[in-house]
Parts: structure tokens; C-alpha cells; sequence
């Protein structure tokens, strides 16, 4: 059965207001919300809310509820999304993949690179990130928004994986970088992607459960911190976490579905972050919070 969109289209500042609303309203119910930057320079922004057609009527009833008091005749649009063609997804895999400025590719496609690209090489292998994943490309993108308007000075990658986050990070920036996984397989396979990508220096790997290793108050603290873990992980190492941002630090959060989302940000509010934004990709949300903000 298909999914739908409906949306509406308004500047970032009201988009967060109707997040809010919207997540008022549907609270702990099974729908999708999220916002999504369309034009920057025109500060456009869509708030969105995603359901089954078959759910469509009730659901943009309620949608014009949410709207009624503060925005009475915005007008609500739709898009059908496509049904997934599982043949197809199957060989995402081979493709590369578009995420802000960046394009992760395999080594078999190094003639797709177009002048401009941020490129990054990844082959599939035996660490978790090719960028085919939401939670990977979700925070590709919100790294390449926050280092376009922030300057930090450094960064922990906490989950490495592949390393794929970490070398992005360095790609724009030359600025020290940790990059942790709890698996030693992985930090090895990071380090080999980061030399295969030459952005050896500055990028230490080291193999560390959470925060459980000197090497973080020897490299900390951080200015930004990604950590694609999942969402109960990160829940609970919200405190341990903040100790190690500096103050007027960005933190970039994923690996957790639309619907655990607030428990997320209420958890990281609770830790004296504000939240920044949220961004949507393919169920999964990535998240943007700010120390002192
Ligand atoms: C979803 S993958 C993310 C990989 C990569 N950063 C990306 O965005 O594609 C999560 C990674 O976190 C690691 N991980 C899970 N729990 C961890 C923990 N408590 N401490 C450190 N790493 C952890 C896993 O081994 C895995 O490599």
C-alpha cells in the first residue's frame, strides 16, 4: 500500500513552530514528522507529516487543526511517495550517494566524480557505513551544514563504523578529529578507509565502549560531536556525553526512528542542549542540538 506526504511550506522559524504543533497533537501516535530545508537562500522549509493513503483524510483534518490558529490559510499540499522497488533497493548498494555536498562512492565508480564533488570511498565491507543508509547520509548532511556555518575547532565521531563521518569532516575542514568505535574491527577498517582517502593526520582511531578510555579527555573537549549509535544508547549516555562538548558545542545525533525522536531531544534538553533541527531520511531522523542554546 502506498505512503504519503502531506506538507506545508513556510521559513524555518514557522517550520519548527508546526513541528511542534504537529508533534502536540499526534504525540506518541505511529506518524512521521519532520522538517526539511528546500531552499536555503530563500529560507524555505517544508513541515511535514507521513501516513498511509488510506489514512490521508483523517489525518489532514487533523493537519488543519494543528494549522487553524497561527496559520489559517497556508495550504496543505500532498505527494505520493513511491512504492519501494525492492530489486532496485538491492542494488543501492553499487550506487554512489549524494548527501549535502558529499558523494560516497565505491572504488568502482571513481569516474562518476564530477568537479566540485566532496568525494568519499567506501567499499562495502566489514564496517556499518557506505552513506546508503538514512542515519549516514542524514549526518552527512547536517556536517555539511553545520561546518558551513560554524567554525569548530574539533571533533569526536563517536560509532565510527567505516569512518565514513569522521574523513567527511576532515574532507572540509583540517581540524583534529577522534573517531571511536566499540569494535576493533571497525576502527581498523576506518583507519584503512581514511588512508585510502588521505586524511591521515589529524584523525586518531581508537577502540573504546562509550566514553570508557583517556583518550577522550586527552583529545576533548569537543566543539562537535556526531554519534550515530541508536536511540536508547544515546538516551542514556546523554550526561556522560555533554561533559565532553565545549561550551557553545554542536552535537549531530542518529540512528533513531521518527517515532523515538523526542525522547532523544527531551533527554539532551534534560542535558542542557537546545535543539537545532531535525532532518528525515528514509524513516530514520538525524538530529541537531546546541550547547547553550
Ligand atoms: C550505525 S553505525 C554508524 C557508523 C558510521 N558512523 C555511520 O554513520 O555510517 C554504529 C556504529 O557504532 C558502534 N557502536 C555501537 N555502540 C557503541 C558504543 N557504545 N560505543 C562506541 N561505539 C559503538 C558500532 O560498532 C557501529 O560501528
Amino acid at each position: 500500500m502506498s505512503e504519503l506526504r502531506l506538507f506545508v511550506t513556510v521559513t524555518e522559524r514557522e517550520s519548527e513552530d508546526i513541528l511542534e504543533r504537529l508533534s502536540f497533537c499526534f504525540g506518541e501516535e505511529d506518524y512521521a514528522i519532520g522538517t526539511t530545508e528546500i531552499d536555503e537562500k530563500a529560507d524555505r522549509w517544508e513541515a511535514s507529516i507521513y501516513m498511509m493513503l488510506a489514512e490521508e483524510d483523517e489525518v489532514h483534518q487533523r493537519f488543519r487543526e494543528v494549522l487553524q490558529d497561527a496559520y489559517p490559510s497556508l495550504p496543505i499540499e500532498r505527494e505520493v511517495l513511491p512504492d519501494i522497488d525492492w530489486i532496485a533497493k538491492s542494488l543501492e548498494g553499487l550506487k554512489p550517494v549524494r548527501a549535502g555536498r558529499f558523494l560516497v562512492h565505491g572504488s568502482h565508480d571513481r569516474d562518476k566524480v564530477k568537479a566540485g564533488d566532496l568525494a568519499i570511498e567506501i567499499d562495502a565491507g566489514q564496517a556499518f557505513g557506505t552513506g546508503h543508509h538514512g542515519t549516514t547520509a542524514g549526518c552527512l548532511e547536517v556536517i555539511a551544514s553545520v561546518m558551513r556555518a560554524r567554525s569548530p575547532r574539533n571533533a569526536l565521531d563517536l560509532g565510527t563504523g567505516s569512518g565514513v563521518l569522521a574523513i567527511a569532516v576532515r574532507k572540509l575542514r583540517n581540524i583534529p578529529v577522534l573517531a571511536t568505535d566499540i569494535d576493533p574491527v571497525a576502527t581498523r577498517v576506518a583507519r584503512e578507509n581514511a588512508r585510502l582517502n588521505g586524511v591521515v593526520s589529524g584523525l586518531d582511531f581508537v577502540t573504546a565502549p562509550g566514553f570508557h578510555s583517556p583518550a577522550f579527555s586527552t583529545h576533548g573537549p569537543f566543539d562537535l560531536i556526531i554519534a550515530n549509535i541508536l536511540a536508547r544508547p544515546l538516551i542514556k549516555m546523554a550526561p556522560q556525553l555533554v561533559t565532553h562538548l565545549a561550551p557553545g558545542g554542536d552535537v549531530i545525533l542518529s540512528g533513531i526512528l521518527a517515532s523515538q525522536r523526542w525522547k532523544v531531544i527531551a533527554a539532551y534538553s534534560g542535558a542542557g542542549l537546545g535543539h537545532v533541527r531535525t532532518i528525515w531520511r528514509n524513516g530514520w531522523v538525524t538530529i541537531h542540538l546546541r550547547h547553550g542554546c
